[in-house]
């Protein structure tokens, strides 16, 4: 990998589980220094809403709320407005929403923060799902670009649009440095340590990997949510992650 990335942060854990019993048990768990930042997905706040976010606030953890919003602009930026008034350190858009979708929920994000008198979350915006490879890309989606191709377009067009970086996967990171300016982040799931199953998920790298492909932050969910002891496994994924000069 060529430049020194600018920003490294602790591996951001999916709290993909079912129950309020499941999400704080990991809470509770997972508080260890590096704290690790907690990503509530769709499951948990569909289930209990803002309330989770607050739970897992209360003990100290930076969230990523990745609810990847995709509607017409408009409905995204009031949208946005309520999810900046959460407190949250990151959120998600679909970069396939197009340009002036993404700028309508930046502004929104921005100004909901405001309103709150709350620093303004980092946006990401989704380019292709790490649940998606090329022949998926060709054969059900009929586009003509290559994957990378692809996504480093959805990457110029969300920072052009305002958005303070991307979700990748870490293959996609070093064509997307070429194309974007050195503070824009690559989050980057579809971590697999070489003995978990790839699963649902395909284009997929180990922590070490995505450390040298220039990641800024992995995201990882099954692989520490399922192991017996999620400490030790979040622990090992984060030493494999974070050097000494990160
Ligand atoms: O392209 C994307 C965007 C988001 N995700 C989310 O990351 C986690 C990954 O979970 P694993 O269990 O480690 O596979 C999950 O919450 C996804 O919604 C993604 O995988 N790919």
């Amino acid at each position: 990998m060529g430049g020194k990335i600018l920003k490294r942060y602790s591996p951001m854990v999916a709290i993909d589980v079912a129950t309020k019993n499941e999400a704080l048990d990991l809470f509770d768990r997972l508080t260890v220094e590096p704290r690790p930042i907690l990503k509530i997905g769709m499951e948990l706040y569909y289930h209990f809403g803002p309330e989770i976010i607050k739970e897992a606030q209360r003990r100290g953890f930076k969230i990523f709320l990745d609810l990847k919003l995709h509607d017409i602009p408009n409905t995204v930026k009031r949208a946005m407005f309520v999810l900046g008034q959460l407190g949250v350190d990151f959120t998600t858009i679909h970069a396939a929403g197009g340009s002036e979708m993404v700028a309508a929920g930046a502004t929104g994000l921005k100004e909901g923060a405001q309103a709150a008198g709350l620093p303004a979350p980092k946006l990401l915006a989704i380019t292709q799902l790490t649940s998606i490879d090329e022949q998926i890309l060709h054969d059900e989606q009929h586009v003509d670009l290559s994957l990378v191709e692809s996504v480093q377009s959805y990457a110029q067009l969300a920072e052009k649009a305002g958005a303070n970086g991307v979700v990748c996967s870490a293959h996609e990171v070093q064509a997307i440095r070429q194309v974007t300016g050195p503070d824009f982040l690559c989050v980057t799931p579809g971590i697999r340590p070489w003995n978990f199953a790839k699963g649902d998920q395909k284009r997929v790298v180990t922590p070490h990997q995505a450390h040298d492909l220039g990641s800024n932050a992995i995201v990882v969910g099954r692989p520490i949510t399922q192991s017996a002891d999620p400490v030790k496994a979040y622990q090992e994924i984060e030493e494999e992650f974070l050097t000494e000069e990160d």
